[in-house]
């Protein structure tokens, strides 16, 4: 069956990729973004595009529309330490007027672009989404608060909403793929020292618990991440807020993320020791048990290499682009 959705922020990089399944599954797609970090060749051909603020969408959204997925968000976790007025702002006002919007134009399902920085340093690994949850920035505690946001307005006004709480999103679906401006993420960073533009990677941190000392996180890879999306689109059901974690239950480290762009990339990639970035856990590795159970999802890009390669693939791209 083919549908009509909205997609807020479908110009970064899990939106444009989400966007691209959508219309390979065969739905329509509308993607609102006001391309303050997103980039109009993102959104994928095919889509319609309007520039826009989600603070706005009330104008462009109507009962045409089977659903919203929203990605539209602040996401950088150290500005939203120095700047969190930034984030309560764009993530929470943004958020509160969507919901509102949809109410309005008879819109009644959602899917939305959680995090795993809700649960903060987690008690236990792998992390369930009963794990408490105690952000550790205003990136994570907006997220969450949008999460409370949705259960609510689930309660009241019948919603069927989703919230997928992303671990490490990397990899890349061909043309789409992972582009931040300052660019903070590992593997970005690591594939641009392999590019021979950065000296070096900065490990931060080498004195954690962790076999290495350096930080584990559970990598997925875009495409089995999108995928997620459109089963949660029809798992959704009225007046219902389900959460799931998305990851792939494996947890590697900086070094072991390092070592890995060597093989794939064959350059060297030198490394410098760095201290700690302040609010990194040691571990973040999920349960997307329920994912699997209850949604019927199935990744199947879980090797390591894998991501890496098609990141590397994106990369090389972006630079041949750059260069023309
Ligand atoms: O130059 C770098 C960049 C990162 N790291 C390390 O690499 C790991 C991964 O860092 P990323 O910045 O790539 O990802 P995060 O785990 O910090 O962030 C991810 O998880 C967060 C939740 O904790 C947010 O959801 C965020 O948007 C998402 O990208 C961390 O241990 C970090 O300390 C380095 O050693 N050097």
């Amino acid at each position: 069956m083919s549908n009509r959705y909205l997609v807020t922020g479908g110009a970064g990089y899990v939106g444009s990729v989400v966007t691209a399944h959508l219309l390979a599954a065969g739905h329509r797609v509308t993607v609102l973004d006001d391309l303050s970090t997103g980039f109009r060749e993102g959104v994928p051909a095919g889509a319609e595009f309007i520039e826009g603020r989600v603070q706005d969408a009330a104008r462009w959204l109507d009962g045409g529309y089977d659903g919203v997925l929203h990605f539209a968000a602040s996401s950088q976790v150290g500005e939203s330490v120095t700047d969190p007025a930034k984030y309560w702002r764009n993530n929470v006002g943004g958020a509160i007027e969507l919901l509102a919007a949809m109410r309005a134009a008879g819109v009644r399902t959602l899917v939305f672009s959680s995090t795993a920085a809700v649960y903060g340093e987690p008690a236990t690994t792998p992390i369930t989404e009963d794990a408490a949850t105690a952000p550790t920035n205003p990136y994570g505690a907006t997220k969450l608060a949008v999460d409370h946001m949705i259960t609510s307005e689930a309660a009241a006004h019948g919603l069927a909403a989703v919230s997928l709480r992303y671990f490490n999103v990397a990899g890349a679906h061909g043309a789409y793929g992972e582009r931040h401006d300052p660019e903070s993420h590992l593997i970005p960073l690591v594939l641009r020292t392999a590019q021979g533009r950065r000296d070096s990677i900065s490990v931060f941190g080498t004195d954690y618990p962790t076999p290495d000392g350096t930080c584990v996180r559970d990598y997925i890879h875009v495409d089995d991440l999108a995928e997620a999306h459109l089963l949660a689109l029809t798992a959704a059901r009225p007046s219902e807020h389900l959460i799931c974690n998305l990851g792939n239950g494996n947890g590697f480290s900086v070094r072991e993320v390092v070592e890995t762009a060597r093989k794939v990339t064959g350059h060297e990639i030198p490394e410098t020791e760095a201290p700690r970035r302040a609010g990194d856990p040691a571990v973040l590795v999920a349960s997307a048990d329920r994912a699997r159970e209850v949604l019927g999802w199935r990744p199947t890009r879980t090797d390591l290499s894998g991501i890496i390669e098609d990141a590397w693939t994106f990369a090389r791209r972006q630079e041949s682009e750059s260069t023309q």
